[in-house]
């Protein structure tokens, strides 16, 4: 059982040909169920205890990882139970259903354990399970202590996360030779419980990877403010959110953070408050320029958003520049750029999101020659060239007013630090959600900037 930290991420397709390329290099289907069914039986003896497990096994390969970990768990002594609605289809899984040799109870009618397994269906799910059949997982799951899922809670879509159905949520998933895009993106990342993987011995390259930490440079001796990175932050009419993006940026490691425009009062001593005259933007220290956070969208907004534009910054550009912006008017600029859309802002720069959300966030990336981290619960970050990495859940305490003007400064911190943009925004993202994990229950966005310095402690 591996944790899924920069693991990478396969869809369903790409799952298969990993295991096609296994089985013309001579490694049997059998080979790879036993390596599965092992896996997840060697999971389950560690975490369920001595209590008696129940396997539902479906008629697909699985059932078969199903049937193999029943096998095993016998053999290890275990009290285990099989129960399946129908015979196994494939010639893997009905070696591997003659290989229990115990009984199969039906599905419908089973008795409940205090484990339950569910290998009902797993990547080769094509449609919502039949009612009997999710009425009986359902019921199981609820009367379990320990819900374990085998590849992917059944009734999951493997690429996208939809719910085919209803979903009862377990436990723990154990993800068998890669981490697959449902296990991370919404709704169905939250009917997964914990996520690890069990490895079968499949070379498994991605261009998609699970969000790992980054490594948090500390200033070098030698340091000076402006090497460690200069942040300016455009200022638009919710003076608020453009402090929350400088705040953070400055607690975020940025040497030198300057709010460019009128001032008010408030916010950091340190923070350097310059005006927004024609000189503000020459300056050639500045390594990231955040755009957008309480900008507006009025002719005063627009105006503001094309001096930024018309820079050879690198910008992050975020909130309501997002609504003013096309992609062509982005893919024509030269400079590093990375935008962090939620949902609707999202929707409003690129149109309905078609595909996962992973799709999506590659194809904006690619039409906007930009970094895109498409945000929300499940925030995926793309480039323009294919490379994605998934945030798996962070706090749900996130979901406050705020907290993406955060996220913005804490990303520019990271691009003027001297990142290349898909990894700062990486970076960013990951700090952000350390800071809202470390900063508890019912924080404001205020309090985030604060919890971001501690992490590099
Ligand atoms: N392909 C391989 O080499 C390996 C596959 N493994 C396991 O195999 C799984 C994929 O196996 P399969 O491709 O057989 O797929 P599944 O076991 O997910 O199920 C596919 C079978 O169920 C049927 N089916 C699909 N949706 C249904 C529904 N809603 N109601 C009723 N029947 C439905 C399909 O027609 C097919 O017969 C993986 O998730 C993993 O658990 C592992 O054994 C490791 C090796
Ligand atoms: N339920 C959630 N779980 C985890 N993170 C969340 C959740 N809801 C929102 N977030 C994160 O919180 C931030 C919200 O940003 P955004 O919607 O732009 O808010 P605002 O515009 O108020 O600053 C994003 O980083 C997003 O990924
Ligand atoms: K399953």
């Amino acid at each position: 059982m591996i944790p899924i930290s920069g693991m990478p991420v396969l869809t369903a397709a790409q799952m298969r040909a990993a295991e096609d390329s296994a089985i013309a290099a001579g490694t049997s289907v059998g080979a790879l169920m036993q390596r599965a069914g092992h896996g997840i039986a060697d999971a389950v003896l560690r975490l369920a205890g001595p209590h008696e497990i129940l396997i539902l096994c479906g008629p697909g390969n699985n059932g078969g990882d199903g049937y193999v970990a029943a096998a095993r768990l016998l053999a290890a002594g275990r009290k285990v139970r099989v129960a399946a609605a129908a015979d196994p289809r494939s010639d893997a899984a009905r070696v591997a259903r003659n290989g229990w040799g115990g009984a199969v109870e039906p599905l419908a009618t089973a008795r409940a354990a205090p484990v339950v397994v569910d290998a009902l269906f797993g990547t080769g799910l094509s449609r919502a399970l039949d009612a009997g059949a999710a009425a009986a997982l359902a019921r199981l799951v609820a009367q379990a202590t320990l819900s374990i899922a085998v590849d992917l809670p059944s009734g999951i879509a493997t690429d996208t996360g939809a719910l085919l159905g209803d979903v009862p949520a377990v436990d723990v998933t154990l993800a068998l030779g890669a981490v697959k895009p449902a296990h991370l993106l919404q709704p169905g990342a939250t009917r997964c419980g914990a996520v690890r993987v069990v490895p079968i011995g499949v070379e498994t390259a991605s261009a998609a990877h699970v969000l790992a930490a980054p490594a948090l440079a500390t200033p070098a001796p030698d340091s000076h403010k402006f090497t460690r990175g200069m942040v300016a932050v455009m200022k638009g009419r919710m003076a608020g959110a453009s402090h929350l993006a400088a705040t953070a940026a400055m607690h975020a490691g940025a040497g030198y953070v300057a709010l460019l425009g009128p001032t008010i009062p408030g916010a950091p001593h340190a923070l350097v408050r310059r005006r927004l005259d024609d000189a503000a933007l020459d300056d050639a220290r500045i390594g990231a320029v955040v755009v957008g956070p309480g900008l507006g969208r009025d002719d005063e907004a627009r105006a503001l958003l094309g001096r930024a534009l018309a820079t050879a910054h690198p910008l992050v550009i975020d909130g309501d520049a997002l609504h003013l912006v096309t992609p062509p008017q982005l893919a024509a600029r030269t400079a590093p750029m990375i935008l962090t859309p939620h949902a609707g802002e999202f929707a409003a720069l690129f149109g309905a999101p078609s595909g996962s959300k992973l799709d999506a966030a590659r194809a904006a990336a690619q039409a906007s020659v930009a970094v895109v981290v498409f945000k929300g619960a499940d925030t995926v970050i793309a480039a323009p060239d294919g490379r994605a990495t998934l945030a798996s859940a962070g706090s749900a305490w996130l979901s406050t007013a705020g907290t993406g003007d955060v996220l913005a400064g804490a990303i520019a911190a990271m691009l003027a630090g001297g990142r290349a943009p898909f990894d700062a925004a990486g970076a960013g993202v990951w700090l952000h959600a350390e800071a809202a994990r470390r900063a508890g229950p019912a924080f404001i966005a205020d309090d985030l900037a604060a919890h971001m310095a501690g992490i590099f402690a």
